[in-house]
């Protein structure tokens, strides 16, 4: 069954040109100019309930616009969307206990009030019944393991904690859509593996149909089989993710700072240099193999290293780069 049906969405902001200047700016009171900002251009999927797909695509391409239009905060310039059969933007009550949307930039939750208060709250307006509320919320609070801290302010959890409550309150009324707008952004790697941990769950258990948006390789990887990949507002690639990071879930990224310089072909012998600006150099390998590399790294004079995963941007990017373009619908 299809919980989502895009066709042809577009969103266009229009958006005062702001001279500099205080002339400018009384100007700006008698004659406002514009111009149009095509943050979303001609969008069509469809996903089937109980998929999770992941939303990928570089800074202001165009995911967080299309996740407001699918979850009614935004009304798009021209197309239309089907979310469980409803229009998102008519905004229908039916419509929103159907449906969540979780941003890991914005809080939802009462910043003096115990996260519990905010249940409660988030309980009378969506009518959830006493049972199902009591079943849900400790069960939810089990897996995320926060019992101690329902009675803490929110403004005093730690961000790793507080976006688990987040998740707890999208959760509570057991919507059968949610849009996940980068849930793990700025958090470490327990809190990151938690929340994963917990959308899987969702996911499997209740059939929740979830559309993810991350900057982490990591999320995108153990939570979606399928990608759309969005460049200026349009889609660039709908399909399997095994079909453009194959080749990079095997690999990490070793950036090393070098007191002085370094033959390029010694960097080689380690890894694939894939950056190097001077002394800051950027060698990709094979996951299995950095500990040889690292042991190698001895030898070089390094003052600074760090590990890190692919980022999603070299995806994207190199995704652009081929032309690989690929739409399955
Ligand atoms: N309210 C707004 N008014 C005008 N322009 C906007 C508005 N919101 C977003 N934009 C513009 O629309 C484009 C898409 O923004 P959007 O936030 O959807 O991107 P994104 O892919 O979510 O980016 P990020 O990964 O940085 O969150 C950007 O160029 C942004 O500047």
């Amino acid at each position: 069954m299809t919980a989502i049906d895009v066709r042809n969405l577009t969103k266009h902001y229009k958006v005062p040109i702001k001279q500099p200047g205080l002339l400018a700016s009384v100007k700006s009171l008698f004659s406002q100019e514009y111009e149009e900002k095509h943050a979303v251009e001609q969008m069509s999927f469809q996903i089937e309930a109980g998929e999770i797909v992941g939303l990928l695509g570089s800074n202001g391409a165009g995911k967080t616009t299309m996740m407001k239009m699918l979850s009614g905060i935004l009304h798009p310039t021209s197309g239309t969307c089907s979310v469980l059969g409803y229009t998102p933007w008519e905004r229908k009550q039916e419509f929103q206990k159907s449906i969540a949307m979780i941003m890991g930039q914005k809080n939802s939750l009462w910043w003096d009030l115990p996260a519990a208060d905010s249940f409660l709250l988030n309980k009378e307006i969506y009518d959830i019944p006493d049972k199902d509320y009591h079943e849900t919320l400790n069960h939810m609070v089990e897996i995320l393991d926060v019992k101690r801290l329902l009675t803490t302010p929110v403004r005093n959890l730690s961000l790793g904690e507080r976006m688990k409550m987040e998740i707890i309150a999208g959760f509570l009324h057991q919507p059968k859509v949610v849009f996940l707008d980068e849930p793990t952004i700025g958090l470490d790697l327990t809190s990151q593996y938690a929340i994963r941990d917990f959308i899987r769950t969702m996911n499997s258990q209740r059939k929740v149909t979830i559309i993810l948006t991350s900057h982490y390789m990591a999320d995108i990887q153990e939570l979606c089989k399928r990608v759309i990949i969005v460049n200026k507002g349009t889609k660039l690639y709908d399909g399997q993710l095994s079909h453009v990071a194959e080749d990079f879930s095997d690999v990490k990224l070793i950036s090393i700072d070098l007191e002085r310089d370094v033959e390029d072909a010694v960097l080689a012998s380690i890894g694939e240099v894939v950056g190097r600006d001077v002394l800051k150099v950027t060698l990709q390998v094979p996951r299995n193999e950095i500990p040889q590399a690292i042991a190698k790294l001895g030898s070089l004079p390094v003052v600074d290293v760090n590990i890190s995963e692919i980022p999603i941007d070299r995806v994207i990017e190199r995704t652009l780069a081929e032309g690989k373009v690929r739409v399955n619908q």
